[in-house]
């Protein structure tokens, strides 16, 4: 953006050019750089010259509708928008319709079925994980719905989804915003929409009895990571503190959960989830949607996961015993409490997800696995732990029989499983956890999962490699 200041000298004044530059740590930061030009005609000439060359690029955005939850994280959301936010896309001259919730699945229904989508460039979410799912969850239904796809046939192929998403993180764990950009900073996140990077997607579909319950962009988790959510549910007050408190707690309790997962493995792709390498921008597998290539390509990635040791059914491989968490990661799922993630070497758009299977151990073994999402130590090389990476899964809980017994567990079993939550100390374990499915705690135990390739775009471009050494980072580049 290029914007002339009076009056420094009112015969000569200079330009401004604003500029992003980036800083340590995948930050991204806004800066300018002051131009005097004695003649004026060639002043003119230099601020028109940019202005087009600014124009020219098609893949920015001009006008956006951005929803802000006041109440995510610690309820800054509003505060960071205004402060940190709008004055960037004020200066890159982007035009904004601001929507402030009022309450859960606002902005959700609102792009469902009001909001008049053809006159923006994308949609911006100021908020966590959740709000960030009630944005994807209103934008897919809205594309399906507008194409004729029924969401409840878990075989159906959805039609991509044409508007980007920005996030703009102001929640509690923001592991989507992190796990794409590097980072949680919202200028940083800012400056991606505004030079208009475009990251493809994969999306999971979650249906129960041929009925399509909800959508999955990171971390669809039972056992562990569901009784963490639901604990902490009840302990929203203490803001993103609320994730250690609810964490040790069923830590202790270690409940586990017994079951059956099955699962198509994907075979015919590159990479697997015990790869030394990551999805990074531009990333090579996901420019390829995950298949299999002929040409060159890393030779690590080139084996097919091992599953040799499964029982079989119809291409399916099935897994049967006790869990303690059963976790679907989509993408890596970094957050800063993992900067490395549930998976590391997953990928955000090659059309699987890693399938992680934690049996029941020993509360010392499940400490070690989990501590080891925070070191350099591989939390998939252990006994009781295995990885898959999947197109579909299904679980299924043991004595799991149809919809009455739902009714059953809703009456009597959840009453149970809730007094020995709210007892640590109590060695018998409920029947049924819940799946936290990004961050939202789905009612059904037994569910069905597909992976859609590529079903959304954000505004970024994947987490940039550090450069060996940080002032040789690329040029600069024009607001
Ligand atoms: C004793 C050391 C324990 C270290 C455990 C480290 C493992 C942490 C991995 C966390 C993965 C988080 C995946 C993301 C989940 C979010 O979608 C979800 C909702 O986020 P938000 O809407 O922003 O609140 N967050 C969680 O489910 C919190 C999980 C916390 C687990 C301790
Ligand atoms: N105005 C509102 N009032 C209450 N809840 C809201 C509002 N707007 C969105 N939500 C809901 O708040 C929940 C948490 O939002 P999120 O932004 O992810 O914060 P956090 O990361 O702290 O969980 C989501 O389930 C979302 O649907
Ligand atoms: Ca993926």
């Amino acid at each position: 953006f290029v914007k002339p200041l009076y009056p420094v000298t009112p015969s000569r004044p200079p330009s401004t050019v604003s500029y992003v530059e980036r800083a340590r740590q995948h930050r991204w930061q806004c800066s300018d750089v002051t131009f005097h030009c004695s003649e004026g005609a060639l002043r003119q000439q230099w601020i028109q010259t940019i202005r087009e060359q600014l124009t020219a690029l098609t893949s920015r955005p001009k006008h956006l509708l951005v929803y802000i939850n006041p109440h995510g994280g610690k309820q800054q959301g509003e505060c960071i928008y205004e402060q940190k936010v709008a004055p960037l896309f004020a200066c890159a001259s982007i035009s904004t319709d601001v929507i402030v919730t009022e309450h859960a699945n606002h902005a959700r229904d609102h792009l469902k079925t009001e909001a008049e989508l053809k006159k923006y460039d994308g949609v911006v979410c100021v908020g966590g994980d959740g709000m960030f799912s009630e944005i994807v969850h209103g934008l897919v239904s809205r594309t399906q719905r507008e194409n004729g796809v029924d969401q409840n046939s878990p075989e159906e192929k959805l039609v991509p989804c044409s508007l980007r998403i920005g996030i703009i993180p102001a929640g509690s764990t923001d592991c989507i915003c992190y796990a794409t950009v590097g980072i949680n900073d919202p200028v940083t996140s800012a400056l991606h929409v505004i030079v208009g990077d475009s990251q493809p997607m994969d999306v999971c579909s979650v249906h129960h009895n041929n009925t399509f319950l909800r959508y999955s962009s990171s971390l669809l988790g039972y056992g562990f990571y569901g009784d963490v959510l639901a604990d902490s549910e009840r302990k929203r007050w203490m803001g993103p503190a609320r994730y250690n408190f609810s964490g040790f707690k069923t830590f202790l309790t270690h409940h586990h959960y017994e079951g059956a997962v099955s699962f198509l493995p994907a075979t015919d792709i590159l990479g697997t989830p015990r790869d030394k390498t990551r999805c990074r921008a531009g990333c090579f597998i996901c420019q390829h949607d995950g298949q299999l290539y002929s040409g060159d390509s890393p030779e690590e990635s080139k084996t097919a996961p091992d599953v040799s040791d499964r029982e079989y059914e119809m291409g399916w491989g099935v897994v049967r015993g006790k869990f303690l968490a059963i976790n679907a990661a989509s993408m890596s799922c970094a957050c800063p409490r993992s900067p490395k993630g549930l998976s590391p070497a997953a990928h955000l758009a090659d059309g699987t997800t890693d399938l992680i299977l934690v049996r029941k151990c020993s509360r010392f073994n499940f400490l070690r696995h989990l501590l080891r999402h925070t070191s350099k130590d591989d939390q998939f090389d252990m006994t009781f732990v295995e990885v898959h990476r999947v197109r579909r899964f299904r679980f299924t809980p043991r004595h799991w029989q149809n919809d009455s017994e739902l009714d059953l567990r809703e009456n009597g079993k959840q009453l149970f499983s809730q007094i020995c939550r709210d007892h640590p100390a109590c060695s018998c374990s409920p029947a049924y956890s819940s799946w936290n499915c990004d961050g939202e705690i789905l009612p059904h135990a037994a569910i069905e999962v597909g992976v859609h390739c590529q079903l959304i775009k954000l505004f970024t471009r994947g987490i940039e490699e550090q450069p060996l050494f940080e002032d040789l980072a690329n040029p600069p580049c024009a607001l």
